[in-house]
Protein backbone atom coordinates (compact mmCIF):
# COMPACT_ATOMS: atom_id res chain seq x y z
CA UNK A 1 0.00 0.00 0.00
CA UNK A 2 0.92 3.79 -0.59
CA UNK A 3 0.03 6.73 0.83
CA UNK A 4 -0.27 9.72 -1.13
CA UNK A 5 -0.36 13.12 1.20
CA UNK A 6 -0.95 15.89 -1.22
CA UNK A 7 -0.70 19.51 0.41
CA UNK A 8 -0.21 23.25 0.24
CA UNK A 9 2.78 22.64 2.36
CA UNK A 10 3.41 26.43 2.78
CA UNK A 11 5.56 25.12 4.69
CA UNK A 12 5.89 22.02 5.74
CA UNK A 13 5.76 21.39 9.47
CA UNK A 14 5.81 18.52 12.23
CA UNK A 15 1.76 18.69 12.27
CA UNK A 16 2.16 17.41 8.75
CA UNK A 17 5.27 14.71 9.72
CA UNK A 18 4.69 12.90 12.90
CA UNK A 19 0.87 12.13 11.30
CA UNK A 20 2.52 10.57 8.50
CA UNK A 21 5.03 8.69 10.52
CA UNK A 22 2.16 6.95 12.60
CA UNK A 23 0.54 6.46 8.97
CA UNK A 24 3.09 5.22 7.44
CA UNK A 25 3.82 2.02 10.55
CA UNK A 26 0.70 2.19 11.56
CA UNK A 27 -0.66 0.74 8.43
CA UNK A 28 2.47 -0.48 7.23
CA UNK A 29 2.84 1.56 3.93
CA UNK A 30 5.35 0.62 1.47
CA UNK A 31 5.64 4.21 1.35
CA UNK A 32 4.27 8.16 1.79
CA UNK A 33 4.54 10.55 -1.30
CA UNK A 34 4.38 13.91 -0.34
CA UNK A 35 2.88 16.04 -3.47
CA UNK A 36 2.68 19.55 -3.12
CA UNK A 37 0.07 20.90 -5.18
CA UNK A 38 0.91 23.79 -7.49
CA UNK A 39 -2.52 25.94 -8.32
CA UNK A 40 -4.59 25.36 -5.18
CA UNK A 41 -8.32 24.58 -5.47
CA UNK A 42 -10.24 25.71 -2.22
CA UNK A 43 -7.80 27.96 -0.52
CA UNK A 44 -6.06 31.13 -1.25
CA UNK A 45 -2.57 30.36 -3.54
CA UNK A 46 0.81 29.36 -1.68
CA UNK A 47 3.08 32.60 -0.79
CA UNK A 48 6.30 30.54 -1.20
CA UNK A 49 7.83 29.54 -4.40
CA UNK A 50 6.90 26.42 -5.91
CA UNK A 51 10.70 25.69 -5.90
CA UNK A 52 11.09 26.83 -2.58
CA UNK A 53 7.92 24.17 -1.24
CA UNK A 54 9.39 21.61 -3.03
CA UNK A 55 13.20 22.06 -1.54
CA UNK A 56 11.74 22.88 1.98
CA UNK A 57 9.80 18.98 1.86
CA UNK A 58 13.17 17.51 0.47
CA UNK A 59 14.97 18.78 3.68
CA UNK A 60 12.62 17.92 5.80
CA UNK A 61 12.15 14.07 4.84
CA UNK A 62 16.15 13.78 4.43
CA UNK A 63 16.81 10.36 5.62
CA UNK A 64 13.36 9.01 6.16
CA UNK A 65 12.89 6.01 4.43
CA UNK A 66 9.90 5.53 3.42
CA UNK A 67 8.72 8.83 2.68
CA UNK A 68 9.29 10.18 -0.83
CA UNK A 69 8.99 13.81 -2.34
CA UNK A 70 6.35 13.79 -5.69
CA UNK A 71 6.87 16.89 -8.01
CA UNK A 72 4.09 15.69 -10.33
CA UNK A 73 1.65 18.28 -10.09
CA UNK A 74 4.13 20.96 -9.86
CA UNK A 75 4.86 20.07 -13.41
CA UNK A 76 1.35 20.54 -14.51
CA UNK A 77 -0.41 23.28 -15.78
CA UNK A 78 -3.65 24.29 -13.96
CA UNK A 79 -5.61 23.71 -11.12
CA UNK A 80 -3.95 20.74 -8.90
CA UNK A 81 -6.80 18.13 -8.86
CA UNK A 82 -6.64 15.39 -6.90
CA UNK A 83 -8.52 13.02 -9.46
CA UNK A 84 -5.99 14.21 -12.08
CA UNK A 85 -2.65 13.26 -9.89
CA UNK A 86 -4.58 9.85 -8.74
CA UNK A 87 -5.22 8.85 -12.64
CA UNK A 88 -1.31 9.93 -13.24
CA UNK A 89 -0.10 7.57 -10.32
CA UNK A 90 -2.26 5.04 -11.51
CA UNK A 91 -0.45 5.05 -15.19
CA UNK A 92 2.51 4.82 -13.02
CA UNK A 93 2.00 2.35 -10.37
CA UNK A 94 -0.95 -0.28 -12.08
CA UNK A 95 -4.55 -0.58 -11.42
CA UNK A 96 -4.40 -2.83 -8.47
CA UNK A 97 -1.72 -1.47 -6.06
CA UNK A 98 -3.53 0.03 -3.05
CA UNK A 99 -3.66 3.75 -2.79
CA UNK A 100 -4.27 5.80 0.25
CA UNK A 101 -4.78 9.56 -0.35
CA UNK A 102 -3.84 10.55 3.39
CA UNK A 103 -5.83 14.16 4.35
CA UNK A 104 -6.87 16.10 7.68
CA UNK A 105 -9.83 16.17 8.82
CA UNK A 106 -10.71 19.64 8.10
CA UNK A 107 -10.22 18.69 4.56
CA UNK A 108 -12.20 15.68 5.03
CA UNK A 109 -15.14 18.35 5.92
CA UNK A 110 -15.25 19.66 2.05
CA UNK A 111 -14.09 15.97 0.64
CA UNK A 112 -17.72 16.12 -1.48
CA UNK A 113 -16.92 19.30 -2.87
CA UNK A 114 -13.71 18.34 -4.84
CA UNK A 115 -13.68 17.69 -8.19
CA UNK A 116 -15.18 13.63 -8.71
CA UNK A 117 -14.69 12.81 -5.02
CA UNK A 118 -16.72 9.44 -6.01
CA UNK A 119 -13.78 9.01 -8.91
CA UNK A 120 -10.87 10.12 -6.67
CA UNK A 121 -12.89 7.04 -4.24
CA UNK A 122 -12.82 4.28 -7.24
CA UNK A 123 -9.10 5.06 -7.50
CA UNK A 124 -7.77 5.08 -4.18
CA UNK A 125 -9.33 4.74 -0.07
CA UNK A 126 -9.25 7.89 1.89
CA UNK A 127 -7.28 7.63 5.03
CA UNK A 128 -8.64 10.61 7.27
CA UNK A 129 -6.36 11.83 9.76
CA UNK A 130 -7.92 13.71 13.39
CA UNK A 131 -6.50 16.99 13.61
CA UNK A 132 -6.48 19.38 16.73
CA UNK A 133 -9.08 21.85 16.33
CA UNK A 134 -11.03 20.60 13.74
CA UNK A 135 -13.13 17.51 14.46
CA UNK A 136 -14.14 15.10 12.56
CA UNK A 137 -17.32 16.58 11.66
CA UNK A 138 -19.73 15.50 8.23
CA UNK A 139 -22.60 16.53 6.24
CA UNK A 140 -25.24 14.62 5.94
CA UNK A 141 -24.27 13.16 2.44
CA UNK A 142 -20.69 12.83 3.73
CA UNK A 143 -22.05 10.16 6.77
CA UNK A 144 -23.83 8.32 4.29
CA UNK A 145 -21.02 7.48 2.54
CA UNK A 146 -18.57 7.16 5.49
CA UNK A 147 -21.66 4.37 6.14
CA UNK A 148 -21.41 2.96 3.29
CA UNK A 149 -17.57 3.31 2.89
CA UNK A 150 -16.12 3.28 6.28
CA UNK A 151 -13.95 0.69 7.58
CA UNK A 152 -11.20 0.21 10.94
CA UNK A 153 -9.58 -2.12 9.52
CA UNK A 154 -5.94 -1.66 7.83
CA UNK A 155 -5.90 -5.18 6.39
CA UNK A 156 -9.19 -4.42 4.18
CA UNK A 157 -7.58 -1.73 2.87
CA UNK A 158 -4.91 -3.64 2.04
CA UNK A 159 -7.16 -6.32 0.04
CA UNK A 160 -8.39 -3.82 -2.74
CA UNK A 161 -6.88 -0.79 -4.88
CA UNK A 162 -9.44 1.94 -3.29
CA UNK A 163 -12.91 2.13 -1.89
CA UNK A 164 -12.89 2.68 1.59
CA UNK A 165 -12.54 5.22 4.25
CA UNK A 166 -10.33 5.11 7.30
CA UNK A 167 -10.50 7.55 9.84
CA UNK A 168 -6.95 6.94 11.99
CA UNK A 169 -5.43 8.16 15.03
CA UNK A 170 -2.61 10.02 14.82
CA UNK A 171 -0.25 12.33 16.95
CA UNK A 172 -2.34 15.18 17.65
CA UNK A 173 0.17 18.53 17.28
CA UNK A 174 -1.54 21.83 16.58
CA UNK A 175 0.68 23.25 14.42
CA UNK A 176 -0.34 24.92 11.06
CA UNK A 177 1.61 26.66 8.17
CA UNK A 178 -0.58 29.93 8.58
CA UNK A 179 0.59 30.13 12.66
CA UNK A 180 4.39 29.59 11.18
CA UNK A 181 3.90 32.31 8.45
CA UNK A 182 2.52 34.83 10.98
CA UNK A 183 5.15 33.92 13.18
CA UNK A 184 7.84 34.65 10.79
CA UNK A 185 6.06 37.94 9.41
CA UNK A 186 6.00 39.24 12.94
CA UNK A 187 9.58 38.70 13.45
CA UNK A 188 9.03 35.60 15.90
CA UNK A 189 10.72 32.67 15.59
CA UNK A 190 8.38 29.36 14.82
CA UNK A 191 11.50 26.98 15.93
CA UNK A 192 9.97 23.76 17.32
CA UNK A 193 7.16 23.88 15.13
CA UNK A 194 9.08 22.39 11.99
CA UNK A 195 12.40 20.91 11.13
CA UNK A 196 15.18 23.31 11.78
CA UNK A 197 16.56 22.27 7.96
CA UNK A 198 13.17 23.85 6.96
CA UNK A 199 13.59 26.77 9.18
CA UNK A 200 17.10 27.43 7.92
CA UNK A 201 15.71 27.79 4.54
CA UNK A 202 13.20 30.05 5.55
CA UNK A 203 16.22 32.66 6.91
CA UNK A 204 18.48 32.25 4.18
CA UNK A 205 15.46 33.13 1.14
CA UNK A 206 13.68 35.22 3.79
CA UNK A 207 10.49 33.90 3.01
CA UNK A 208 7.04 34.77 4.72
CA UNK A 209 8.41 38.27 6.03
CA UNK A 210 5.47 39.90 4.75
CA UNK A 211 2.69 37.21 4.51
CA UNK A 212 -0.73 38.35 6.32
CA UNK A 213 -2.96 36.02 8.03
CA UNK A 214 -5.11 34.99 5.26
CA UNK A 215 -6.52 31.73 6.26
N1 LIG B 1 -1.37 19.53 12.44
C1 LIG B 1 -1.93 18.71 11.54
N2 LIG B 1 -2.45 17.51 11.92
C2 LIG B 1 -3.06 16.68 11.01
N3 LIG B 1 -3.18 16.97 9.68
C3 LIG B 1 -2.68 18.15 9.25
C4 LIG B 1 -2.04 19.07 10.14
N4 LIG B 1 -1.64 20.15 9.43
C5 LIG B 1 -2.03 19.92 8.16
N5 LIG B 1 -2.66 18.74 8.04
C6 LIG B 1 -3.22 18.14 6.81
O1 LIG B 1 -2.19 18.14 5.84
C7 LIG B 1 -2.71 18.40 4.54
C8 LIG B 1 -1.97 19.57 3.91
O2 LIG B 1 -2.20 20.69 4.73
P1 LIG B 1 -1.64 22.14 4.41
O3 LIG B 1 -0.39 22.05 3.60
O4 LIG B 1 -2.75 22.99 3.89
O5 LIG B 1 -1.22 22.61 5.90
P2 LIG B 1 -1.91 23.63 6.89
O6 LIG B 1 -1.05 23.68 8.10
O7 LIG B 1 -3.35 23.28 7.05
O8 LIG B 1 -1.73 24.96 6.03
P3 LIG B 1 -2.45 26.40 6.14
O9 LIG B 1 -2.35 26.84 7.57
O10 LIG B 1 -1.65 27.21 5.17
O11 LIG B 1 -3.88 26.16 5.70
C9 LIG B 1 -4.22 18.65 4.73
O12 LIG B 1 -4.90 17.44 4.44
C10 LIG B 1 -4.32 19.01 6.21
O13 LIG B 1 -5.59 18.67 6.73
O1 LIG C 1 -9.11 17.93 -6.12
C1 LIG C 1 -9.79 18.77 -5.49
O2 LIG C 1 -10.87 19.21 -5.89
C2 LIG C 1 -9.21 19.29 -4.18
C3 LIG C 1 -9.86 20.28 -3.44
C4 LIG C 1 -9.30 20.71 -2.25
C5 LIG C 1 -8.10 20.16 -1.81
N1 LIG C 1 -7.50 19.20 -2.57
C6 LIG C 1 -6.20 18.62 -2.15
O3 LIG C 1 -6.20 18.34 -0.77
C7 LIG C 1 -4.87 18.43 -0.27
C8 LIG C 1 -4.86 19.27 0.97
O4 LIG C 1 -5.21 20.60 0.61
P1 LIG C 1 -4.81 21.84 1.50
O5 LIG C 1 -5.56 22.98 0.88
O6 LIG C 1 -5.29 21.52 2.90
O7 LIG C 1 -3.33 22.00 1.43
C9 LIG C 1 -4.03 19.02 -1.44
O8 LIG C 1 -3.35 17.96 -2.07
C10 LIG C 1 -5.08 19.60 -2.35
O9 LIG C 1 -4.68 19.59 -3.72
C11 LIG C 1 -8.02 18.76 -3.72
Amino acid sequence: MIGIYGGTFDPIHFGHLRPALDILEGLGLEQVRLVPLNVAVHRPQPIAPAVARLTMLELAIQAQPGFVVDSRELDREGRSYSYDTLVSLRRDLGAERPLCLMIGADAYRGFLDWHRPLDILGLAHLVVMRRPGHEVVAGARLRHLYLERGSDSPAELASAPGGRILIQEVTQLEISSTRIRDLVARGLSPRYLLPDAVLKLITDESLYRSSATDA
